[in-house]
């Protein structure tokens, strides 16, 4: 039997507010529910956070909801069977048909009618309010969480206007808890802002009461710079002439709101939908005292007491960078190309980010392939002072530093690279650096250029910090960073804000809160990312494989159903059938010998740790230009940083456990190919399982993730035609048990440690087969597995002819399409140097 399939997930806001709330709440930790890449150390200021929350939550949960409810169960035989989630207790409004929301008074949830023609206004305010939970077609599920509010907060908005707008939107009156808890969040959490002004730090706050109160703090008090005028008010910034490159006017929200009026129910066709729409759009000007801020000066050195001491108090900082106005730091000659035209969800996720002419620090959350490097590069052009840009690879770095030359105008010179092999500085005062996060964070053993280089870095103030990745990277990693690195306001960039271990709301206090997060099919359906097939194909065991599976031990078990036979041939007819198609295929296998052993037996290239650079840059010129080499097998170093467009079908055979990371990072390689808008197109993407084992337990796990955004995955339990395959691998038993005897014997851990991605190596070595830190020393091939097993004569040896080793040869034969290819490769380089 399967294993049963989870819900989709919840909120983890929500999650310890009520009884029924625990069979949401993922299972006792396993070894597999954590990615190993996922070391965190000391967190006490977010452990102090994380119980602030929990107690708002608990608060949140409503027993007088609960007793409402009590009085109505029994009212019928039928409300029995939906427990918690019977709310026919609530009263509708008249006219509820007419609104897309339902609200859930338990847990915070709110369920979105995607088929609404308000449908496009609410989306955008819960988008802002509320975390999204899980986005399928018709009916959208977010949450509302201390996070969510303060993310609300951070871009301008107050308790009352989320409320006015809920409760135009919902078909119930907003409950009373709702209210409060929306109230009691939004009232402490972006109240106190620290702003960089004129190289003057400020905190500011539109409450006055509230920096009396931070002034008669013990911690806080004393602080303030001696002698400066006390508490100063001013009028609070507007976004007023700031034009964010790449668009047409720089209006952010508003500008959104106006691209909406299409969705706007045509005449006649509901008066009500009218009227809510009209309330929904008006300007709120009834608030003066939100147009004056007050503020007091603390010193330089006292900006961590203070951030740090709010965060006691449960009074998270906002920092905001009054860039317009700093005068102190050079400014940095760069403007968008005329040509780049950034797209509208681009130019959404920077309104929120510069929404009141400053800069807010904050992450923002695009599909991977939907263009996260130009919306850095364009708020880099935005605020136009120094930009230090961290990445998770040195191959990225190389990126990131070319797409600021494709898109910009920046002067060559005023862009460098610090990596292992590149110390650069930019010439002029001030200029763009980019480089990887564990070059600024490693302290031992540090050459003496990169010592040098670091001092660079640390003796001056940055205007934009860009993080890259933020969700892979370990959170005391980033207080490294910026704790090292003075910089006034930093912008992490993600495609899935997941963490296999839940921390990945410490970032909101470390880097700042979410400011916007796209919807993926949103996006695909208007092809700035391809459209995905998403399959999950069952394979039976052979009866030999799952005899020895239901003896072994855990690794061993694993290794079985990888291997298992009936998996490889599923693998063989779909790499056969998407060929033929036209398709450029990825096979990813985590597991090492499997990707070998696939790769050999059926005469493809691979790429995994132990691949040479000069080899795989081979091999992937090859699969992009080649049309006789459409298959490559990639291990894990191929998860992230591979920007191969041609790609349009992924088959995965291995995998990290239930990562649904992994999964997500995976389904992006085919997201931004290149014909994805070629009528018709779409991409596939497979996953192999081998059936009645925990696989398939780690499978639906994984998909976890794309399921909420939208992705159905179809199952497929028979290939229609694998048998007549000609050449099917393993169809005698004879082949089968020589398989077998080959995974049997296999001691060794195959999954690959990595510490880097496909295009940078940690030995210096070539090629070895195992884990990329080995020493290459032994090349174990498939040839001597097989003497090992007594095997010598099976089809398993015969094709021990590698393809890479085949492409090797030909290297000699490139014909002038690569010679040119490696000319403008070697200007590169050089470029770079
Ligand atoms: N506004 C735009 N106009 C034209 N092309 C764009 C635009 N935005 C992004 N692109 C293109 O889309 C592709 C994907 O962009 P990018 O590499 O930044 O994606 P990403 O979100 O960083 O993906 P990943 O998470 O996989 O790294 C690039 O080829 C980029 O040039």
């Amino acid at each position: 039997m399967p294993p049963k399939r989870k819900a989709p997930s919840s909120g983890y806001g929500s999650v310890k507010a009520s009884k029924d709330s625990a069979a949401s709440t993922p299972g006792p930790a396993t070894p597999q529910s954590i990615d190993s890449d996922d070391d965190f150390s000391g967190e006490e200021a977010s452990e102090h956070e994380a119980e602030n929350i929990e107690n708002a939550v608990n608060k949140f949960s409503i027993e007088k909801y609960q007793a409402r409810r009590a009085g109505i169960s029994g009212r019928d035989s039928a409300s029995h069977h939906f427990g918690n989630n019977d709310f026919s207790y609530l009263a509708l409004k008249p006219d509820h048909d007419n609104r897309p929301l339902w609200i859930d008074p338990q847990k915070g949830r709110i369920i979105l009618e995607s088929f609404s023609p308000l449908a496009g206004h609410a989306q955008d305010f819960l988008t802002t309010v509320a975390e999204p939970l899980s986005r399928p077609t018709f009916l959208h599920e977010y949450s509302l969480t201390p996070h969510s509010l303060y993310a609300a907060v951070s871009v301008g908005l107050d308790p009352k206007d989320i409320i006015n707008v809920l409760d135009r939107l919902s078909k119930i009156p907003i409950p009373d808890n709702i209210r409060e808890f929306i109230t009691k969040c939004t009232q402490s959490y972006g109240k106190v802002k620290l702003v960089l002004k004129n190289t003057k730090h400020f905190v500011e706050s539109s409450d006055p009461e509230m920096l009396q109160r931070l002034l008669k703090d013990e911690v806080i008090g004393p602080l303030r710079i001696q002698g400066t005028e006390g508490i100063t008010t001013e009028s609070a910034p507007k976004m007023g002439g700031l034009v964010i490159p790449g668009t047409k006017n720089a209006a952010g929200v508003q500008q959104a709101t106006d691209q909406r009026a299409g969705d706007r129910p045509q005449d006649g066709e509901n008066a009500h939908q009218e009227d809510i729409l009209r309330t929904l759009t008006e300007e709120d000007d009834d608030d003066d005292d939100a147009d004056a801020v007050h503020a007091f000066e603390i010193a330089d050195t006292g900006v961590e007491s203070v951030q740090k001491r709010c965060l006691e108090l449960g009074l998270p900082v906002l920092e905001e960078y009054d860039f317009r106005n700093d005068t102190a730091n050079a400014n940095l000659e760069i403007d968008l190309k005329p040509a780049a035209q950034i797209r509208s969800y681009q130019e959404k996720s920077l309104s929120k980010m510069f929404g009141n002419g400053r800069a807010k620090s904050g992450i923002i959350v695009l599909p991977c392939g939907a263009g996260k490097t130009l919306v850095g590069i364009t708020a880099a052009c935005t605020i136009k002072k120094g930009v230090i840009v961290l990445c998770t690879s040195s191959m990225s770095v190389v990126q990131w530093r070319q797409e600021f030359l494709k898109w910009s105008n920046i002067d060559p010179a005023d862009i460098a690279v610090f990596t292992s092999d590149h110390k650069e500085k930019f010439t002029r005062n001030t200029g763009i650096i980019v480089s990887t996060y564990s070059m600024v964070t490693q302290t031992r053993s540090r050459s003496y250029d990169a010592g040098k280089m670091m001092e660079f870095l640390q003796n001056r103030e940055w205007g934009l910090m860009i993080l890259d990745e933020v969700h892979v990277v370990p959170a005391n990693i980033f207080r490294k960073v910026t704790s090292s690195i003075k910089t006034h306001s930093k912008l992490g960039l993600t495609a899935t804000l997941l963490r296999e271990d839940d921390k990945i709301r410490d970032l909101n206090f470390l880097i700042g809160p979410k400011l916007y997060e796209a919807n993926w099919m949103e996006l695909a359906e208007q092809g700035h990312i391809a459209k995905v097939q998403c399959a999950e194909v069952w394979c039976p065991m052979t009866t030999e494989f799952y005899s020895e599976y239901l003896r072994e031990s855990s690794r061993k078990r694993a290794l079985l159903y990888i291997m298992n036979p009936r998996k490889f041939q599923a693998c063989q007819f779909l790499i056969d059938y998407h060929e033929k198609r036209g398709d450029k295929i990825i096979v990813f296998s985590d597991n090492v010998y499997a990707l070998h052993a696939y790769a050999q037996k059926l005469n493809k290239a691979f790429i995994f740790g132990g691949t040479a650079q000069q080899e795989r840059l081979r091999i992937l010129e090859n699969f992009q230009h080649n049309e006789n080499i459409n298959t490559l097998f990639l291990s894990k170093i191929g998860d992230t940083s591979l920007d191969l467009p041609e790609a349009t079908c992924l088959i995965q055979i291995s995998s990290h456990y239930g990562s649904r990371r992994q999964e997500a990072q995976r389904l992006g390689r085919i997201l931004r190919a290149k014909r994805r808008n070629d009528e018709g197109f779409n991409a596939f993407f497979y996953s192999l399982v081998s059936k009645d084992t925990q696989e398939m337990y780690y499978s639906s796990k994984r998909q976890a993730f794309l399921v909420d955004q939208g992705y159905a995955f179809k199952v497929i339990t028979h290939l229609q035609g694998i048998e007549n395959l000609p050449g099917l691998a393993f169809s005698t038993p004879a082949e089968r048990r020589e398989l077998l005897q080959n995974v049997m014997i296999q001691n060794e851990d195959w999954d690959e440690k990595i510490s880097d991605d496909l295009f940078h190596r940690n030995d210096k070595g070539g090629g070895g087969f195992g884990p990329a830190k080995k020493k290459p020393a032994a090349r174990r091939t498939a040839g001597s597995l097989s003497e090992l097993a007594g095997g010598q004569d099976m089809a398993y040896i015969e094709q021990n002819k590698s393809k890479n080793k085949e492409l090797k040869k030909k290297k000699g034969e490139s014909n002038p399409f690569f010679k040119k290819l490696a000319r403008d490769q070697q200007k590169r380089k050089q470029a770079l140097e």
